[in-house]
């Protein structure tokens, strides 16, 4: 079996390197004493810059929390999160709140779009906010390659939700963000929408050199992306690159049969 375990290689200080974002020995612990979960135990990972990363694992294994504590949603027990050059572990809230505006961008399962905007105003809303002028050539590009350039003007109510989460999608990818997180984007949409923004989250990785981390349970979904990491009781066990989803499919079977690996 491999490992996902690998040594940072430039010892914690950071440089622009082939890593977006890092976790090393990083341990989740929730409430304390009889009632304490350690959601994450002792997690080291490197987050490829420019790919397409999955997180796997069964119901409880640890993957939100992982997310969370890459995306600096939430604060670690202990160990060591870096995203790019800057350690987030150690940052005051202040500089965490403007790493994550300018740095990271998130998709959820709900598309979390305010209703009374339109798709453009949706999709710039967080630059408006943080005043910043959209980069207008990458918006077009963004927008075109998430198929949304006739449904700038419609709101929310008149897109289907598949369309939804595409402008969630470019909303995430306008600001150029490091990395982009998402939960389970696919989640709330039929498997002909989720394939759609899957397609769109597989191009702006090859066409636009963004960086993906996406948490599924789906087999299908993981299979878009370049590599899948495996999580179990809160530890990264097992990886596949290049997956596939009957690849995917037999691994988690094989997880099943085994029980757990630690
Ligand atoms: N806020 C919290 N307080 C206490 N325990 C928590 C909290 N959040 C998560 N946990 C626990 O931490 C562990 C990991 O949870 P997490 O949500 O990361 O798992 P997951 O793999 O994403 O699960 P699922 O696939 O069901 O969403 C679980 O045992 C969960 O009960």
């Amino acid at each position: 079996m491999t490992t996902a375990v690998t040594e940072s290689r430039t010892g914690g200080g950071g440089e622009s390197t082939a890593v977006a974002a890092r976790a090393r020995q990083v341990v989740k612990a929730y409430g304390s004493g009889e009632t304490e979960v350690v959601a994450l135990d002792r997690v080291d990972v490197e987050i490829a810059r420019g790919a397409f990363t999955a997180i796997m694992g069964p119901s409880g294994s640890g993957k939100s929390t992982l997310m969370h504590c890459l995306a600096g949603l939430d604060a670690v027990t202990s160990g060591q999160i870096w995203v790019g050059d800057t350690e987030i572990t150690s940052l005051k809230d202040k500089k965490l709140t403007r790493l994550r505006r300018d740095k990271i961008g998130f998709i959820f399962q709900a598309f979390n779009l305010l209703p009374t905007l339109n798709a453009l105003e949706n999709i710039t809303l967080p630059m408006d906010i943080a005043g910043v002028r959209p980069d207008r050539e990458w918006l077009d590009r963004v927008v075109s390659t998430v198929g949304l350039s006739g449904r700038l003007k419609h709101r929310p109510s008149e897109l289907s939700g598949g369309q939804q989460q595409r402008v969630a999608v470019a909303r995430a990818l306008a600001s150029r963000p490091e990395i982009i997180f998402g939960d389970e984007p696919t989640g709330n949409l039929d498997s002909r929408a989720g394939a759609e923004v899957l397609g769109f989250l597989r191009r702006s990785v090859d066409e636009l050199g963004q960086t993906i981390v996406m948490v599924t349970h789906d087999p299908v979904a993981a299979a878009y992306a370049d590599r899948v990491l495996y999580l179990a009781d809160g530890r990264l066990v097992d990886e596949m690159w290049r997956p596939t989803a009957e690849s995917v499919l037999d691994r988690m079977k094989a997880f099943d049969t085994f029980g757990r690996v630690s």
